[in-house]
């Protein structure tokens, strides 16, 4: 299976992981230094094998964005590198029925309270910036260390491919904009506002499979990195935006505090839509350097309805500060970007209780790794 990694050492990897029965290991196919010097996010366009990496730029006056062909052979080719306001951490794609020769991503700028839109070519991987937008504050947050301005971290589009979501870890708020259905700019809506120094992080939504269409069950679930909570919410659609009712407040540790210096990073809903998978960062609670995956239910056995959010556990998660990991594979695996153990690591993926099973293999790389992706 095929794997893509991107390491603040200033590398973009592209790696095979080869399943044995024995011993399996990650290998490394390729490596290209053009995203520049902190890769902080991957991208991957499935359809026409372009690989889009952000370049976070960490001290440096400009971040940057670098498409890439990505070859069977596992090479990677440089299409496009363009330069950004500092700091995107994510990014997402989005589509409007009115252009049909372009699509479009959305960026979040941690660094620089900026959210930026590009459209893209899909089959070229070409791209050229279209909106930006800039925010600040008249005053720091409850948390003043972390809260010193607003600072967009994710990047969600919404199951109707209507509305982007932007959870803002500076402001406490998740920005809200509409996607202009005839030409792609987006348009600032009424956001949400999230607890006080809670800082939101990253967001997904739920729907019963496949659904696209406002009028079902539509759930919200958002990870907030400074109170290590887990919030959920049914979501309901007005003329001009969302609307959100809380159905879920708890701690990623269930019953249990979070431990000092902890920090959630990542949220996702499992392959069998039935439950919230979500990194916890810095926590050391399978042992020193090796931090957890908290696992919630949010639908029934089969995913296909709602059902009250539930704590399930914690699962190891092999290394320290998963800032990122990605449910996919074939068979189901779990890839674990370990940001501060510098490696990339893969656990097996229960398929019948929906939860992360052993380590499977594990790779150092050149750098703290914030990002690793599945690929094709
Ligand atoms: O201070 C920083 O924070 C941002 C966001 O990090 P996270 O802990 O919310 O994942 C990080 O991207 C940046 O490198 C760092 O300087």
């Amino acid at each position: 299976s095929r794997l893509y990694a991107a390491s603040y050492g200033g590398s973009v990897y592209s790696l095979d992981l080869k399943v044995q029965k024995e011993s399996s290991e990650i290998s490394t196919l390729s490596k290209s230094k053009d995203c520049g010097s902190s890769p902080s996010w991957l991208m991957l366009d499935k359809d026409n094998s372009v690989l889009y990496c952000l370049n976070e730029a960490i001290g440096a006056p400009n971040g940057s964005i670098t498409s890439f062909k990505s070859h069977s052979n596992g090479s990677l080719q440089t299409i496009q590198r363009l330069n950004t306001t500092a700091g995107p951490v994510m990014s997402n794609f989005y589509s409007a029925p009115g252009v049909l020769d372009r699509d479009f991503f959305a960026v979040a700028h941690y660094e620089t309270s900026t959210v930026s839109a590009y459209s893209v070519n899909r089959t070229s991987g070409h791209f050229e910036k279209v909106q930006s937008f800039t925010y600040s504050m008249t005053g720091p947050g409850p948390n003043a260390a972390r809260q010193d301005a607003p600072h967009p971290h994710g990047v969600t589009v919404d199951p109707t491919g209507q509305y982007i979501l932007v959870p803002d870890l500076g402001a406490d708020i998740v920005r809200i904009y509409y996607i202009n259905p005839m030409n792609g700019l987006l348009h600032s809506v009424n956001p949400f506002i999230a607890s006080p120094g809670s800082g939101p992080r990253h967001a997904v939504f739920w729907t019963p499979p496949g659904s696209t269409s406002s009028d079902s069950d539509v759930y919200l679930y958002l990870v907030h990195e400074l109170s290590n909570t887990l919030t959920g919410y049914r979501v309901s659609y007005k003329k001009h935006g969302m609307t959100f009712s809380q159905i879920f407040e708890g701690g990623t540790y269930g019953n249990h505090t979070a431990p000092s210096g902890s920090k959630v990073a990542e949220i996702s809903i499992t392959p069998g839509n039935n439950h919230i998978a979500i990194s916890n960062r810095l926590d050391n609670s399978f042992g020193q350097k090796n931090d957890s995956i908290a696992i919630f239910s949010c639908a029934d056995p089969h995913g296909q309805y709602f059902d009250n959010v539930t704590f399930i556990g914690l699962f190891p998660a092999y290394g320290s500060s998963v800032r990122g990991f990605d449910i996919g594979a074939t068979p189901e695996m779990m890839a674990l970007a370990l940001e501060k153990s510098q490696s990339v690591a893969v656990a097996s993926w229960n398929e019948r209780k929906e939860i992360p099973g052993s380590l499977l293999a594990k790779k150092k790389l050149d750098g703290d790794v914030p990002h690793a992706i599945w690929g094709f």
